[in-house]
């Protein structure tokens, strides 16, 4: 069975600066696949590749065991594109955007109104069908688009941030319509959010500086960490000063702070009792140790917090 995506030292280069750097990957038919990395990793670049926006400059790009450059035409009549950006047609109304997707794509009047109605069903929009995007909410507008790219049964669907901006209502009825979804076609996201490639997705694989760093599920990913020490320590009083403070020990890797709660990991276990003796213990709240996250495997891979 060919792969619904295979992507072979794929490189894109913008003057001198290398976006995409031999990139090599296979996704196989029905996973939901989500690309991580940090801003300016190479995501977009490699779903505009993938999506015949953009021309690679050397190394190969198949969809459904079609070459994106030379059988564009083909890869486009199986592909369905939620781009960053809602790029609905705002004189549209929101049906008449799904129809003018579905003409675009040639698809007979009798089946279009089904498949378009069918779709406003699915994603919520059935009450809403004439009224103007302009008067939707965000998350009602990012539904519209992943309805509009479904139109013609698309065999792989790309999703780049599809919940960007959203708030976490909104973010989770879209979580649920992609998921509803699995099963039936390949799904290929980037997103900034961990908890939702967490959710939602079989495979995972983080990038930066146009390369691939790691690849899995993410309880394998998260695996990869058992070997790291991850503490939550709480203070009472003085946060600032202990922020600092943990700054500059060279044992502590990574650190995240919220208030005055603190995620850090640490070098070695045998490195908690020299911190816990050079902060104390009069202003601390409380201390424990806490299983990775995908946003462990992230930071320590990538060296970047997601949101940087
Ligand atoms: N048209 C362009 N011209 C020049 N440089 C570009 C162009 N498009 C992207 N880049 C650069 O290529 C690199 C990769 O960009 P890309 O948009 O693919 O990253 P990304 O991982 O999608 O980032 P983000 O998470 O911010 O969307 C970045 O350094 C970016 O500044």
């Amino acid at each position: 069975m060919p792969a619904a995506l295979s992507l072979h030292e794929l490189t894109k280069h913008y003057g001198t600066l290398t976006a995409v750097d031999r990139f090599s990957l296979k996704v196989d038919r029905g996973t939901i696949f989500a690309l991580l990395g940090p801003n300016g990793a190479g995501k977009t670049t490699i779903i505009r590749i993938l999506t015949t926006v953009l021309r690679p400059d050397s190394g190969t790009a198949r969809v459904e065991d079609f070459d994106v450059q030379r059988q564009g035409r083909e890869v486009r009549r199986l592909i369905g594109v939620v781009p960053q950006d809602n790029n609905l047609d705002r004189y549209l109304t929101a049906r008449e955007n799904l129809v003018m997707q579905a003409r675009l794509h040639g698809m007979p009047s009798a089946e279009t109104n089904r498949r378009v109605d069918e779709l406003l069903e699915l994603v919520g929009l059935s009450g809403r069908r004439n009224d103007f995007p302009d008067t939707f909410s965000g998350g009602m507008q990012r539904r519209l688009v992943v309805a509009r790219a479904l139109v013609h049964r698309p065999k792989v669907l790309f999703l780049d941030e599809p919940t960007t901006g959203l708030d976490p209502q909104s973010r989770r009825a879209v979580w649920d319509y992609v998921a509803s979804l699995k099963d039936t076609m390949t799904i290929f996201l980037t997103t900034h959010y961990m908890d939702e490639a967490d959710a939602l997705c079989d495979r995972i694989v983080i990038m930066d500086h146009g390369r691939l760093l790691v690849d899995g599920s993410a309880s394998q990913l998260k695996e990869r960490m058992a070997h790291a020490h991850h503490y939550e320590l709480q203070f009472r009083a003085h946060a600032d000063r202990y922020e600092k403070m943990l700054k500059g020990f060279p044992f502590v890797r990574s650190l995240q702070r919220t208030g005055d709660l603190f995620r850090l990991s640490l070098a070695g276990e045998e490195f908690l009792k020299p911190l816990m003796d050079a902060i104390g213990t009069e202003d601390i709240r409380k201390v424990c140790l806490r299983e990775p996250t995908l946003e462990d495997v992230f930071i320590e891979l990538t060296g970047r917090d997601v949101r940087e």
